[in-house]
């Protein structure tokens, strides 16, 4: 990477980033070499106004952003064995609170690589099947916290993630000094600093802990942790991250995580809302969507959840992975961390639109794909008009 004047120019294929797995320092590899130049470079783009030009680095940050750890584990990929966990860290016990979409494979696979799990939720029967496999049962968050050394909890919003770690019978009840409580679930960083609060005065350790990766990657163990919080903690609740996830990144204080959260899941839930429009106007032009579809996945917007979702979303099929009140929950979350930083989000805002005119239509329990029936009822509308 090199600095000429306003010019940042990278090597792409010569230059590539690695992460430290024992620091939190960013590694340069310069390891492989290539001719390929591409540059970011104010003075290529004259037409642009100055004050929308990007700024030059001037120098990489001197301080490590954050850092990353790839799955530490040398667990097949079936998720069979989880050899490089000491004995003593599989002995601790584990608390899991919430078993929807997500928090039902997560305990899962936690159980099937022999950790000591103890399950809570609200509506019960949904323990059953975590039961038969060996899981413990507890009454209430606060009789799994008081029991278990970490607790992990996946709730479904704000309001329930402190409900279940701060109310009545909550797990702040039954923490105490040596203890933990990760918070897996997506809330906005205020909520996440007030559960941290609670948690943090019983004497215990918080760590926020929201992922990237849906359903398949919950029970693949492929997760993608966006952690921060109490160091310690986030050190003894790695080998159980490893277990779920496929990488982990520490990202410093409580909000930070939720922060870089509510960030990607405002640029998916956008870049859906625009999918669904382009499905329908290649149909409405005349085109075969499933071609457009595979012409996407081609090229340089190729996205996984292009190639997965769009198939169905054709047939008008929407099986959920991702509900799509939670996908409207987190663009609300994410407009108003955009409006904490006074940075106007036109496309999010526009996009937050029309998930709530698919909520409104009765499709919050759909996959958020579902977005697409909102976007079609607005093109009905208009060609009658
Ligand atoms: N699905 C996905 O692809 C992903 C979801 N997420 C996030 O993870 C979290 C969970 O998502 P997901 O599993 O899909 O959601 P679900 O709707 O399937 O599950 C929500 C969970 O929260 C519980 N819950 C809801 N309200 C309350 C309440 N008032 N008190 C106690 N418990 C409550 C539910 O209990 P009950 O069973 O009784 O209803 C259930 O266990 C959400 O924050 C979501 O945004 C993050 C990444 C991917
Ligand atoms: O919060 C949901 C994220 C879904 C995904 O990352 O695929």
């Amino acid at each position: 990477m090199a600095l000429f004047g306003n010019c940042f120019l990278l090597k792409p294929n010569f230059l590539s980033l690695t992460f430290s797995s024992s620091s939190s320092f960013v590694v340069l590899n310069t390891s492989k070499a290539s001719t390929t130049t591409m540059s970011l470079c104010t003075t290529f783009a004259p037409q642009i106004p100055a004050h929308f030009r990007r700024r030059p680095f001037s120098s990489l940050p001197s301080k490590p952003l954050f850092s990353l750890h790839p799955k530490a584990s040398n667990a097949d990929p079936k998720g069979a064995t989880f050899s490089s966990f000491s004995a003593n860290e599989l002995s601790l016990h584990v608390g899991f609170l919430g078993l929807g979409i997500m928090g039902s494979p997560m305990a899962q696979n936690l159980i099937k690589a022999g950790c000591d799990v103890t399950v809570w939720n609200r509506t019960k029967s949904k323990c059953d099947p975590l039961l038969s496999l060996g899981a413990k049962y507890k009454a209430s968050p606060e009789e799994v916290a008081s029991s278990c050394d970490i607790t992990f909890a996946m709730l479904a919003d704000p309001e329930s993630a402190v409900d279940v770690a701060c109310g009545k019978h909550g797990a702040a009840n039954g923490l105490s000094p040596e203890k933990g409580y990760v918070d897996i679930s997506t809330v906005d960083g205020p909520t996440s600093k007030s559960i941290s609060r609670h948690i943090k005065a019983t004497g215990a350790l918080f760590l926020e802990a929201p992922v990237s990766g849906s359903k398949k990657p919950a029970e693949d163990g492929q997760l993608i942790f966006l952690t921060a919080g109490d160091r310690p903690l986030y050190e003894k609740a790695a080998p159980f991250l490893d277990i779920m996830g496929k990488s982990r990144f520490y990202l410093g204080e409580v909000g930070n995580g939720a922060a870089m959260k509510l960030v990607v899941n405002m640029i998916m839930g956008s870049m859906m809302a625009s999918f669904s429009e382009g499905l329908l106007l290649s149909e409405k032009v005349g085109l075969d969507p499933s071609v457009l579809i595979e012409v996407i996945s081609q090229g340089a917007i190729s996205a996984p959840m292009f190639s997965m979702k769009g198939p169905s979303m054709v047939q008008a099929l929407y099986p959920t992975a991702f509900p799509l009140k939670h996908q409207q929950k987190d663009l609300r979350l994410a407009l108003g961390l955009a409006e904490s930083v006074s940075q106007p989000t036109p496309i999010a805002a526009a996009a937050n639109e029309q998930y709530k005119v698919a909520k409104s239509h009765g499709l919050g329990d759909k996959d958020f794909s579902a977005v697409m029936e909102a976007v079609r009822t607005k093109m009905e509308a208009a060609a009658e008009d």
